[in-house]
């Protein structure tokens, strides 16, 4: 017999269903996400540090899980939500069962619940916070939960530290500098880690960059230290305008090194520049969110998993040069004077579309064009061969 698990809201509302994955409880911020494959890089985004992930496309899991598909070295989310989770893995790349995966890193899922209904609620109310609980969390598996049992799990969503406010960086930003896997390269960069996914580092590795990977609180003279061509400003979890330290640290470097950031970097570069960001009703989580390059006029399909957005009005030294045409939302931007630029949405993709991957190119053409490299041969990096 299945074991019984519920979620609950802060709201109230409580969705019955069943377990999946590591028995036990757990809060965080009700999200969801509309790809219908991708869950393994999905789990394993730190940007998802603090949230509840629910997928809206009804199957998770077919597939499996492997050592490929890791965006950083384990699942950051706290709880993952799907209206079905097969418990068979196929496919030549399986070489582990979601299940195992989840109950080996200690995510509590949830199966059989109306998911359409939970993504209906949170478009309506917005994001907020609950608790997944499974039935022997409250010491038996054939536990059936009780009127007072999910009023106690409402008051623990409730009273659980809202992530809005919150710098979530640190959890997840690598506490030491490293070298990531490349071959001496002669254009190196600077990687701002916020909780960074590693496509991101593969694209740049793939294109000959040498990369030197710091964490966020690193100050400005130990990133000149290093002597960058370039400096990447990472993806990562949380409220973009908590890491201040990242703000001042940005502001000081604006236009002295080619710059790019991606969904939190972008964020943090607007910030630095004296911009605004707000949080979005129900943010923008999926794999085919369309945005125009306002420069070119071309649509791409793009990946995206943010919250959060910089309000464009706020902005006086970048100038717009994405949108998204769900809502009209900043999805870039540029600096008017620096080669400064960045996305909010997900170029690397995983998972997702790769129509914005042109951007890694960009950056190199910016890098080259700042230190006098143009006209230098890439050595691409077969990362393949390097393990990563
Ligand atoms: N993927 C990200 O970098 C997310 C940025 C930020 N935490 C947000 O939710 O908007």
């Amino acid at each position: 017999m299945k074991e019984r698990a519920v979620l609950v809201l802060e709201d109230g509302t409580v969705y019955h269903g069943y377990a999946f994955g590591h028995r036990g409880k757990n809060v965080g911020e009700v999200v969801f996400n509309t790809a219908q494959t991708g869950y393994q890089e999905i789990l394993t985004d730190p940007s998802y540090n603090g949230q509840i992930v629910v997928m809206t496309y009804p199957h998770q899991g077919n597939y499996g899980v492997n050592v490929f598909d890791m965006e950083s070295n384990r699942p950051w989310v706290r709880g993952f939500v799907a209206k079905e989770f097969s418990t068979y893995a196929a496919g030549p790349r399986a070489q582990q069962s979601l299940a195992e995966f989840m109950s080996e890193y200690g995510v509590v899922g949830l199966e059989g619940i109306d998911t359409r209904a939970l993504v209906r609620k949170i478009r309506e109310g917005g994001v907020m916070k609950g608790v997944i609980a499974h039935a022997s969390a409250f010491g038996s598996p054939t536990h059936r939960f009780s009127p007072a049992d999910t009023d106690a799990l409402r008051e623990e969503a409730r009273k659980w530290t809202d992530i809005d406010g919150r710098d979530m960086t640190p959890e997840v930003s690598t506490p030491l500098p490293y070298q990531f896997p490349t071959f001496k390269g002669r254009r190196r960069v600077v990687v701002m880690d916020f909780g960074i996914k590693h496509a991101q580092m593969r694209y740049m590795a793939e294109m000959g960059f040498e990369l030197i990977v710091v964490p966020g609180k690193t100050s400005p003279a130990q990133i000149m230290a290093l002597e960058p061509h370039g400096l990447f400003v990472s993806n990562g979890p949380g409220d973009p305008s908590m890491p201040r330290y990242a703000h001042a640290t940005l502001w000081k470097l604006m236009g002295l090194v080619p710059t790019f950031g991606i969904c939190l970097g972008h964020q943090l570069l607007g910030l630095a520049a004296g911009g605004r960001t707000f949080k979005l009703k129900f943010g923008h989580r999926g794999a085919n969110h369309p945005v125009k390059n306002l420069l070119t006029g071309k649509v791409e399909i793009t990946s995206q998993n943010h919250g959060y957005a910089v309000d464009p009005e706020s902005l006086e030294e970048f100038q717009p040069t994405h949108i998204n045409l769900n809502d009209g939302t900043l999805e870039g931007m540029a600096h008017l004077r620096y080669p400064v630029f960045s996305v909010q949405y997900h170029p690397e993709a995983c998972p997702g579309p790769h129509d914005s991957l042109y951007l890694f190119q960009r950056f190199l053409e910016e890098v080259d064009a700042f230190n006098g490299l143009t006209g230098l041969p890439v050595e691409k990096q077969r990362t393949d061969k390097l393990g990563v």
